[in-house]
């Protein structure tokens, strides 16, 4: 095993003031008064992350993400403890850090480069690359500040992904740009991780982060709540934003998906004049409105893909109950079903032989994806939905199998 960062019992504390003033008066009467409050963003924080692991970092707005992987690549200071970094490291932190508003695109990649430790003439190899993945045409040649956000997030990455780091640390920029660039962002992340670079990355998209990564750690008021095997760590982290998610995380979750409740769609393929719109859900159809335990429910999907094909195209249905309680949701890649993903429109049937729920409404989502689930390509959430109705048989959820034996 090959220890790329070591993390030992950091602490990074603020000094919080009150109001601005504050801050001034302490500075010019040094030995006097203290106004400020020391706040701990970072409390005893120790962790190894070795070659080659994709490492996401997860935790609500304010828990500290974006402080550690600070003090991970230098930008911050910590107040205590050590951090050992092991090998070259390209982050993109914040969009737009460590540009220069008034240089090119051109020269900021001289500039990014030679900060990550290249030499100009490396820089020089790799420029025609760069630009090209980069790709936002004639911009490359006018100063960032006229850039949109959307332009400096494909800049940032190109430069950060294609410098070979033996460390890339990503914070949420994925969320921004398009579907294909994401699509092109992620697989060259894969093809980084598959070559031994090691990843930290922070994302909201839960999802992103039990696909994408080995090992995650979840913070929580700036301490690690827990660590480990990135599904369990989405698991638990997931089960505890379900009870405790401020508004805040609410509305960005909100944000991530855009419901699009009971749509009717188009009965004819239509080619849409969006380019980011790679593939689309058509038509959700349930086999019925009401069903009693034990029926057969049978939810046909039908999609459109518009690109020649789509790599590691797969389909999600999601089974909630009216309080978004996730009942279950398989989808085609855990499954391995090979789900068609060339041009034209395809349609799967999805059946449940024997669903076991209870009375109760249940709603279904659909889902599209690629890159094994990494980038959502369409979402319809609660596009079907269903009552079940019985005679009074049992309580609870669902009908599990079980047996009575009197003992005594
Ligand atoms: N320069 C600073 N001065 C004072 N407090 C700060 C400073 N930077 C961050 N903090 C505080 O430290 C805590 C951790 O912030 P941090 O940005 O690391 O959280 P985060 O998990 O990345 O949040 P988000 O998901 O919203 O980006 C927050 O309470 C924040 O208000």
């Amino acid at each position: 095993m090959n220890l790329m960062i070591e993390v030992k019992d950091i602490v990074k504390t603020y000094k919080l003031y009150k109001k601005p003033i504050d801050r001034l008066k302490e500075s010019v009467l040094p030995m006097k008064k203290k106004y400020h409050e020391d706040f701990n963003a970072l409390n005893g924080i120790s962790f190894e992350i070795n070659k080659g692991d994709a490492l996401g970092i997860l935790g609500r707005n304010g828990s500290g993400k974006s402080t550690l992987l600070k003090l991970i690549t230098g930008v911050l200071s910590p107040t205590s403890g050590e951090i050992k970094v092991n090998g070259r490291m390209s982050a993109i932190l914040e969009l737009g850090a460590g540009f220069n508003p008034e240089y090119t695109g051109r020269e900021n990649i001289y500039l990014n480069g030679l900060m990550i430790g290249l030499q100009r003439a490396e820089i020089d190899i790799k420029m025609n690359g760069i630009i090209d993945f980069a790709d936002i045409g004639s911009f490359i040649d006018q100063p960032v500040k006229v850039y949109s956000s959307g332009m400096f997030a494909r800049l940032a990455f190109a430069v950060a992904i294609n410098v070979d780091p033996d460390i890339l640390i990503v914070d949420e920029a994925l969320a921004v740009g398009d579907v294909r660039f994401q699509m092109k962002c992620i697989e060259k992340m894969k093809e980084l991780k598959a070559n031994g670079t090691t990843i930290l990355f922070v994302s909201h998209a839960t999802e992103q982060v039990k696909r994408f990564c080995n090992r995650a750690v979840w913070l929580k008021d700036g301490v690690i709540e827990a660590i480990g095997e990135s599904s369990e760590i989405v698991d638990l982290y997931e089960d505890y934003m379900k009870y405790n998610s401020s508004e805040d995380d609410q509305s960005r979750d909100a944000e991530k998906v855009e419901s699009e409740i009971n749509e009717e769609i188009e009965t004819d393929m239509i080619f849409p004049n969006n380019p980011n719109i790679l593939s689309m859900i058509t038509k959700v159809n349930i086999n019925g409105k009401k069903f009693k335990t034990f029926d057969q429910v049978e939810v046909e999907v039908e999609y459109d893909v518009y690109e020649k094909v789509i790599s590691g195209l797969l389909l999600g249905v999601a089974l909630y109950t009216p309080d978004r309680e996730y009942i279950f949701g398989p989808n085609t890649h855990l499954e391995k079903i090979e789900l068609p993903n060339t041009r034209g429109r395809h349609k799967v049937k999805y059946t449940i032989p024997r669903l076991p729920l209870l009375g109760g409404t249940y709603n279904i989502d659909v889902g599209l994806f690629n890159n094994e689930g990494i980038v959502c390509l369409d979402y319809k959430q609660e596009i079907v939905g269903f009552t079940i109705v019985n005679k009074y048989f049992s309580e609870g959820l669902v009908y599990i199998n079980h047996e009575w034996e009197i003992l005594q």
